[in-house]
């Protein structure tokens, strides 16, 4: 029987992708990015293809690696902070597999995304009112996707990994 899938999703900086590669390695599942998958793709980093495309274009591609991997059985993909804002992309990540939300705070946000130069939409002078726009526009659209929520503002990553592995042991995803 083929295992069923875990699907990260939450803001900038919540943990997605570092949290990801270790939770899919105490799992014995493949991690995929859907960030990375689409820098693979595409060949260039994703601030490129905003600057390119626009983040029309960027949404556009994500929408197609987001399709295709949620079809996958027995990994754990970490979706970028924006993927929920498709109605497609909401409908394939709940109907095929385990979503986990990684929730955070502003500041914790803010802490872990500052200097960091490969999210374009926080090249900008005030990125702590940028983060708390999007939460405030998208944090909805994680809580209605989400299967498990976990807060990640007072924990370790090692710390969240774990929480998250003993839930999908009591929720029956994973053995
Ligand atoms: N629970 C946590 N506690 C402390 N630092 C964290 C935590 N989760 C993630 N980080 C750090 O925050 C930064 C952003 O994490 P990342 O996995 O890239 O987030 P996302 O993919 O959700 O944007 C990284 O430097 C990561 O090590
Ligand atoms: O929140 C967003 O709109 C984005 C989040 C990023 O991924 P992370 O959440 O892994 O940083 C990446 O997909 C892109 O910069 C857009
Ligand atoms: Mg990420």
């Amino acid at each position: 029987m083929n295992k069923q899938s875990i699907f990260l999703v939450g803001p900038m900086g919540a943990g997605k992708s570092t949290v990801g590669r270790i939770l899919a390695e105490k799992l014995g599942y493949e991690f995929i990015d859907s960030d990375h998958e689409i820098e693979a793709r595409t060949g260039v980093t994703i601030p490129v293809i905003f600057d390119i495309e626009g983040e029309g274009g960027f949404r556009a591609r994500e929408s197609a690696v987001i399709d295709d991997i949620t079809q996958l059985p027995g990994l754990v993909l970490a979706t970028g902070g924006g993927a929920v804002l498709s109605a497609d992309n909401r409908r394939h990540l709940a109907a095929r597999g385990f979503v986990v939300y990684l929730r955070s705070t502003v500041p914790a946000l803010v802490q872990r995304t500052k200097n960091d130069r490969n999210r374009p939409l926080l090249q900008t002078d005030n990125p702590e009112a940028v983060i708390a726009h999007l939460l405030t526009e998208r944090g909805p659209l994680y809580e209605e996707v989400a299967d498990l929520i976990v807060d990640t503002q007072q924990a370790s990553v090692f710390r969240v990994v774990r929480h998250i592995q003993d839930q999908l042991v009591r929720e029956g995803v994973v053995a």
